[in-house]
């Protein structure tokens, strides 16, 4: 049985691969849920540069909030289409435009909660997708412009031990490959590794911020036991 104790909020059977930072794990009130798409095709990975709103300037996945009624899958499936269709009109009604975004079969693979200090009372819940194609047209929108990076999927273990070398030192992301982690949210390329080696996981951050700049206090990623006969 394992022993591992998990950070708050985090739940499931899980093996601790890294973790760092000294402070107390962060209160919240409540957990607020998000979704994250990530898309490959051959060794190349989608991201969308948000052009304006939440995380303006930054490099991410296709997601957004999990609305009221709503199973993350579903938010996953209409934010992708959303994300990248200018004609995907409904977005609150969740009425789908078969003709617009575009469609992925997403799996599920990780869960990545964050904390923010000072920040709001809850924490963010991000279901993270990926799929390992797509069909429909990509289009820039007003939100989001859609941009492949190469990568190099590398195996877990040698993924990890690099974000291991870095991340205590708390500054330069590690160059697991062209992806623009300097203009990516702060701590993505932490979990990064289990993404591009598609490995589920389960983790947690906290924030703090000094000079107006979110960074790393203390973080935890977990996968689940790895079966001793594989
Ligand atoms: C550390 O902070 C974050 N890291 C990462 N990797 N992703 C984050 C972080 N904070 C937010 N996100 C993601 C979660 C969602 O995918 C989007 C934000 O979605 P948004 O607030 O724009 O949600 P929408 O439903 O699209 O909102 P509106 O319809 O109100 O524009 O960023």
């Amino acid at each position: 049985m394992s022993s591992t104790i998990l950070p708050p909020g985090l739940q499931g059977d899980l093996q601790e691969v890294i973790s760092g930072g000294s402070t107390d794990w962060l209160d919240y009130q409540f957990v607020k849920f998000y979704t994250n798409a990530y898309i490959f095709q051959d060794d190349k990975l989608l991201l969308g540069y948000k052009k304006r709103g939440f995380g303006v300037g930054k490099y991410n996945g296709f997601g957004g909030k999990v609305d009221p009624g709503e199973t993350p899958d579903q938010a996953a499936v209409r934010e992708l289409k959303a994300s990248v269709s200018n004609r995907y009109i409904n977005k609150r009604l969740k009425r789908t435009q078969e003709e617009a975004g575009i469609d992925a079969p997403l799996q599920h693979c990780g869960t990545f909660l964050f904390v923010m200090k000072p920040g709001p009372e809850w924490a963010f819940q991000i279901e993270l997708y990926r799929a390992d194609t797509y069909s429909g047209t990509l289009e820039e929108t007003d939100e989001m412009r859609p941009q492949w990076f190469s990568v190099s999927p590398p195996s877990l273990d040698s993924a990890v031990a690099e974000v291991a070398s870095k991340a205590e030192e708390l500054s330069e992301a590690p160059a697991l490959s062209s992806i623009p982690f300097a203009s990516m949210w702060e701590g993505d390329y932490l979990w990064f590794p289990f993404l591009l080696s598609n490995q589920h996981f389960t983790g947690r951050v906290d924030f703090e911020e000094v000079d107006g700049v979110p960074r790393l206090a203390r973080w935890w990623f977990g996968v689940p036991p790895r079966n001793p006969t594989d």
